[in-house]
């Protein structure tokens, strides 16, 4: 009786660590970093860099956005999916958000904040570049410790420079009931890394490896979630897992959730290094072209293609 615990996500604390400097626990935290990316793909990182008055602003400012009459919204346009503005989608009724390319350069948020705001609006393209770029520290620690724990810095360079970030907002109404409805369906991310951000209303639930759903209950505000997407499973040869998630809503209140992404620039293409390919682990994947890769997944045979990598550049060995 009672001895079944609700499985939680891995907890790392990455609040003494600095990018440029090495601190003491630095290999301590890399170890935890690399072990929980192997078993799940992701973790809940307890990261105060970012300040608590950015942390609250960041919702003031979502709030604001998605406020916005439906016309202006749709003004955001991207030929990226994902990237411009979503909303009203039928299989995802709940859902809607906004993506902010290069939201790390200021010049960038300020341009996409004027389609909203004709007349500008300071506060948030202040805070939405800030937080996104107190973030990417979080993102290039992350990424630094990968790549030394599998022994190879030599590409830290080309690697941190093979990528850009958005930032995706994000609104899930709250379904009025009780019962469960879906906020987001089941998905990978495609990207290299993700970290998740959201206000006081839980929903995100992760898959282990083993198939069961994990829902995440973040231990304080400064909780971020770091997740692994399919493009550094294939550059690690399949070292790193990238989970299955999804949103699931109940009750009243709105969730507001944010997503920063580091992402594989245009014409990118994703190879493991040869450091990765040895009699232990064969070539998961043949070399594939990013971009190529996404107009797949999001054509209509890739969108009910659970394995969608595996279809369009997955080597013969089965996995
Ligand atoms: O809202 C969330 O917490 C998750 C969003 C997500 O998985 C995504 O945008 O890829
Ligand atoms: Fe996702």
């Amino acid at each position: 009786m009672g001895s079944e615990t609700t499985p939680k996500l891995p907890l790392i604390n990455f609040n003494d660590l600095k990018l440029e400097t090495k601190s003491p626990n630095w290999e301590l935290v890399k170890s935890q970093v690399y072990k929980a990316l192997v078993e799940y793909g992701c973790f809940e990182a307890i990261f105060d860099k970012v300040s608590l008055e950015l942390r609250k602003a960041i919702f003031d400012s979502l709030e604001e956005l998605f406020e916005l009459p439906l016309q202006t919204k749709l003004l955001n346009v991207s030929k990226k999916p994902y990237h411009g503005y979503v909303g009203q989608y039928p299989m995802i009724p709940l859902y809607e958000s906004m993506g902010i390319d290069d939201a790390n350069v200021f010049e960038k948020v300020k341009t996409m904040t004027n389609i909203l705001w004709p007349h500008g609006n300071q506060s948030f393209s202040k805070t939405i570049h800030f937080f996104s770029d107190e973030l990417t520290v979080l993102d290039q620690i992350v990424r630094k410790m990968i790549l030394e724990s599998l022994n190879v810095e030599k590409y830290l360079e080309e690697h941190m420079n093979s990528t850009n970030y958005l930032l995706r907002v994000m609104k899930y109404k709250g379904p009025q009931t009780n019962d469960t409805k879906l906020g987001l369906s089941t998905h990978s991310d495609k990207n290299v890394v993700t970290i998740l951000y959201q206000n006081q209303v839980e929903g995100l639930q992760v898959m282990t490896k083993d198939g069961k759903w994990i829902s995440y209950k973040p231990s304080s505000s400064s909780s971020f979630v770091v997740m692994i997407g399919d493009s550094l499973h294939a550059w690690t040869n399949g070292r790193l897992h990238s989970p299955f998630h999804r949103v699931m809503m109940n009750g009243n209140k709105a969730r507001y959730s944010t997503g920063l992404f580091s992402i594989p620039k245009g014409g990118c293409v994703i190879k493991a290094p040869e450091e990765m390919v040895d009699e232990e682990h064969p070539l998961l994947f043949k070399p594939y072209d990013h971009v190529e890769f996404l107009k797949y997944y999001y054509s209509e045979k890739g969108q009910r293609d659970q394995n969608a990598m595996r279809t369009f550049c997955g080597t013969l060995i089965k996995v």
